[in-house]
């Protein structure tokens, strides 16, 4: 099957098209939520904060290509917080992150120098539902607070858009919060291989990583905008290309009145948050 194939298999625009966004055109089966089709097949993502910076929730499985693309953003310019990085620093020696995941893992999943053994504590919560969902409600309040201030430095430094990579933006509840999705996609097949070339893993270690996540079809099903990495790196900067052009004519002009008007920028993006939680809350 050809790049374009897979593509037009996943309901995508083949590449060279002059509709330059791609799109999802119905849910992958099984998905239990999708924004609303006009959403989808709009062939421009839609700025849902009519005056305010442009925040963009990049995401997919393990290994299908969120860093790569962010790597990509970050080179054309585009302010991006990775939650990844954040996670790290929030469990830094010192920090309460680490004092509490001592308490509860036990000193098997620390060093000698005092840092997270990485391999340890991913040997358990990857293969133990319960000890994730620990781990989870360790990291993750910290880490949706560290993301919150970096947004806001953004906004202060007159960013029009800004792209988090959060790659359980979809598990969490973030995803309600966002202006955009960008689902980073390509099939498990790929993202298995790409994964165990990366780290070195096992494959048994590979599945048990992928499976603590929610299939990549179904996030799909949350996206306004779907990238296909399924193909070569070249065809993946084609398309990021393309994603940036239509992200910086979605966001527009407008968010320059925030800065004229700060009180009004603030409560409309606190308005457009709420409507957005409410919104993405009802379709559930
Ligand atoms: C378990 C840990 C120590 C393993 O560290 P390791 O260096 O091997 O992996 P790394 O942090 O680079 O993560 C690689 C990828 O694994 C996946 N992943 C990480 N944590 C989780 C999780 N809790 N659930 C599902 N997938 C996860 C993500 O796709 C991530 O991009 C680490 O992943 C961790 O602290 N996870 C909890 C924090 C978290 O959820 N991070 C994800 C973004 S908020
Ligand atoms: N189009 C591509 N062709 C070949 N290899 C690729 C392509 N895109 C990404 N890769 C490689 O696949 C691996 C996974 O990519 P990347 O690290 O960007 O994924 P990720 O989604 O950020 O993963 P994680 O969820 O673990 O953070 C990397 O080694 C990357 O270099």
């Amino acid at each position: 099957m050809t790049f374009n194939e897979g593509n037009r298999a996943l309901g995508l625009l083949p590449l060279g098209s002059s509709r330059r966004q791609s799109a999802i055109e119905a849910p992958p089966a099984g998905a239990k939520y999708h924004y609303d089709r006009s959403r989808q097949l709009g062939q421009q993502p839609q700025p849902s904060q009519d005056c305010n910076m442009l925040v963009i929730g990049l995401t997919g499985g393990i290994a299908t290509g969120k860093s790569t693309v962010s790597n990509i953003l970050t080179v054309k310019g585009l302010p991006v917080v990775d939650a990844d990085i954040i996670a790290r620093q929030v469990v830094e020696p010192g920090t309460p992150g680490l004092a509490k995941i001592r308490a509860h893992f036990g000193d098997a999943v620390i060093q000698k120098d005092g840092t997270l053994d990485r391999k340890a504590l991913g040997s358990i919560i990857f293969n133990d539902k319960k000890q994730r969902a620990k781990l989870n409600s360790i990291v993750h309040p910290a880490v949706q607070k560290a993301m919150f201030w970096e947004v806001v430095k953004h906004w202060f430094r007159g960013e029009r858009l800004c792209v988090l990579d959060v790659p359980l933006l979809i598990e969490g509840p973030l995803h309600k919060m966002v202006g955009n999705i960008v689902v980073v996609y390509c099939s498990e097949d790929t993202q298995l291989k790409r994964l165990m070339l990366r780290d070195g893993s096992s494959q048994e270690d590979a599945v048990s990583r992928l499976r603590s996540q929610m299939p990549i079809a179904q996030k799909m099903a949350y996206a306004n905008i779907v990238v296909n990495n399924s193909g070569t790196r070249e065809e993946l900067d084609v398309q990021v290309d393309g994603l940036v052009q239509s992200l910086n004519k979605a966001a527009g002009w407008t968010w320059r009145l925030s800065w004229l008007l700060p009180l009004f920028a603030l409560l409309a993006g606190g308005l457009a948050v709420l409507w957005r939680v409410a919104v993405a809350t009802s379709r559930l």
